[in-house]
């Protein structure tokens, strides 16, 4: 089944625009977990915790690699796909190169780690993306507009009396979406500019950042990000989630904020 398909089914079953970002940060991991399994153990019992609340998983692979830890991040996917199937992982690897290398890139996300779609930079232009592209059954997902403060240095530019981000929008609605498997990160920081960017793309999924730690603002993003039939979104949340408590309790106080999330948006929604 394609990502966007596996989405969509998560959405309803789950009645749920909430994903669960996987960020582990080695000095906020609960007592007595540490190292390679200490992240591993920490990501499965969120994942457990949380699978029957979410649209989706994102784990952020610097996280993983800055601690040798890309086996954890295997296994944690392996685990997902075992334990949670209908519900898609995100690599978040914000990856954007040549297409020569590009082509590795599309092996290590869709080959290595078997995720479901992938988060790029499309700074490099289309022929950057067609690796990824050509995975029809595999979600692209673009940066367009995202969460934080310096993200207006180059997006906001004005690019022929619009700004650079509604340009890259459009390109990618118009042009790179021959499959229908391309998404935008839209921050949650911006709401009014996500309106703007869902005016251009339609229904296309928003994944959208910055939810809990950064701040943004559940009802301004329901309000301008949902589509006509209340879905369309992947609202992303990974600190706010994933250290609601450093004790022992972390699974439970994980499970707690990510259903009082799921609730709060919920209550924006216009259809589901
Ligand atoms: O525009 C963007 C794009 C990606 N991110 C990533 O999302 C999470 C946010 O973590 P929080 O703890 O919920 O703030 C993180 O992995 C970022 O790399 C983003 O924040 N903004």
């Amino acid at each position: 089944m394609s990502f966007i398909h596996t989405l969509s089914k998560a959405w309803h079953r789950n009645q749920s625009l909430v994903c669960v970002g996987l960020d582990p940060e080695p000095g906020r991991l609960p007592a007595g977990l540490s190292g390679e399994e200490g992240i591993f153990t920490f990501c499965r019992d969120i994942v457990d915790a949380t699978a029957g609340l979410v649209c989706a998983f994102k784990p952020q692979i610097a996280h993983f690699a800055a601690q040798r830890a890309e086996g954890a991040l295997e296994r944690l996917i392996r685990h997902i796909h075992d334990r949670h199937p209908g519900i898609p992982v995100i690599l978040d690897a914000k990856r954007g190169d040549i297409g020569s290398t590009a082509k590795h890139y599309s092996v290590e996300a869709f080959g290595r780690y078997d995720a479901d779609a992938v988060t790029l930079n499309p700074y490099l232009g289309k022929d950057s993306i067609d690796p990824f592209l050509a995975h029809a059954d595999k979600g692209v997902i673009l940066l367009c507009r995202t969460s934080n403060p310096g993200g207006a240095d180059f997006q906001a530019l004005d690019c022929g009396g619009e700004p650079l981000y509604i340009r890259v929008a459009q390109t990618i609605a118009r042009d790179w979406n021959g499959h229908g498997n391309c998404a935008l990160v839209t921050g949650a920081t911006w709401p009014e500019e996500l309106g703007r960017v869902r005016a251009v793309v339609g229904n296309m999924p928003l994944l959208v950042p910055g939810i809990g730690a950064q701040g943004g603002d559940v009802a301004a993003v329901m309000k301008h990000g949902q589509t006509p039939g209340g879905t369309g979104l992947m609202i992303s949340s990974s600190r706010a989630i994933l250290y609601a408590s450093s004790g022992p309790d972390f699974a439970d106080a994980a499970h707690r904020t990510a259903d009082e999330m799921r609730k709060l948006i919920n209550s924006f929604q216009t259809v589901l």
